[in-house]
């Protein structure tokens, strides 16, 4: 047999760094109050997978003098986490990336992924008799979350980043009315009726590539986009935009990120149709309440690229 790709490495290695770098110098978009973040409590979980020939004799042969043991890559990670200085969930994969490479000469790249896990400052008593953010209590949330990959590979001169992809994962947004999906083809296996307003819940992930690789890792964040600052674009958007369906959805979401984001180079929408099923209604037919819908559910993708991309 032939070994056409090796690759192993470590996935769940979650990373609870305190005191990082703050993320300053954010564009201001009009969709969204997002500028910036203190970084009090940095928390990623970083998943690395090694790239090389070297390691194939530990296939072939169970030789493992080549082998960087999974759990030396955790210690790796997060002592490394510490030198840190950077404010961004990009920044910190190409830093670990790069350490790696520079460390573990066997190693010909390295493909990483990083996925946040969100933590809310807790609203505390301010000096005025308001509320103010804490800076020391933190509260999980299960609420979407930012999310990065790239790969880096190890170059004669240096080490370059070769793919990358950005992302806001896990998103489940409700619109209570302004959708509608009508006019469809009807045959005799059509039963859906044709909806002028319905209650609109999606799940939707959103990935995006800058045009340059540099602009994702860039240490002044000008044209780095954050993925809250484009979850609060998408928001605005599916509140203004009567969508007459899901793909109508997603393309004005497309259109607004690229007018906002022109250093992005294409984008990527993974949406899941949760329409909630009616159950009953008042009289004057404006209060309902609704129910889950039972499974299958709609999966409708997009990759777009900008008009001179
Ligand atoms: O927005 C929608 N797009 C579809 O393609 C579709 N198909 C369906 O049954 N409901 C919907 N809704």
């Amino acid at each position: 047999m032939n070994i056409t790709h090796i690759e192993y490495g470590k996935c769940a290695v979650t990373m609870y760094r305190s005191y990082a770098a703050p993320l300053t110098g954010i564009t201001p978009i009009p969709e969204s109050g997002f500028t910036g973040r203190a970084n009090r409590l940095f928390a990623v979980d970083v998943e690395v997978h090694v790239l090389g020939d070297h390691f194939e004799a530990a296939y072939t042969k169970g030789d493992n003098q080549a082998v960087v043991a999974t759990d030396t890559m955790k210690n790796f990670i997060l002592k490394q986490g510490l030198a840190f200085e950077g404010a961004t969930i990009e920044g910190l994969l190409h830093f670990l990336a790069t350490r790696f490479l520079d460390t573990y000469a066997d190693m010909a790249g390295m493909k990483i992924l990083g996925r946040e896990q969100p933590f809310m400052a807790a609203q505390v008593p301010d000096s005025q008799g308001g509320l103010e953010a804490s800076d020391r209590l933190f509260s999980r949330s299960r609420d979407d979350f930012g999310y990065a990959e790239m790969t880096v590979m190890r170059g004669a001169q240096a080490h370059e980043i070769t793919a990358q992809r950005s992302g806001r994962l896990g998103m489940q947004l409700i619109k209570l009315t302004g959708s509608s999906f009508m006019n469809f083809p009807r045959d005799e296996h059509t039963t859906l009726p044709e909806r002028r307003d319905r209650p609109l819940f999606i799940y939707l992930d959103v990935y995006w590539r800058y045009r340059q690789a540099a602009n994702a890792v860039a240490s002044d964040h000008r044209d780095y986009v954050d993925a809250q600052q484009l979850r609060d674009l998408l928001q605005v958007v599916f509140h203004e935009f009567n969508s007459l369906s899901i793909q109508h959805l997603v393309h004005a979401m497309g259109e607004r990120i690229f007018a906002r984001y022109p250093q992005l180079g294409e984008l990527h929408f993974e949406a899941q149709n949760r329409l909630w099923d009616t159950a009953f209604e008042a009289d004057d037919g404006h209060a309902k309440t609704y129910c889950d819908p039972r499974p299958p559910y709609g999966h409708i993708m997009l990759t777009v690229t900008p008009d001179d991309g």
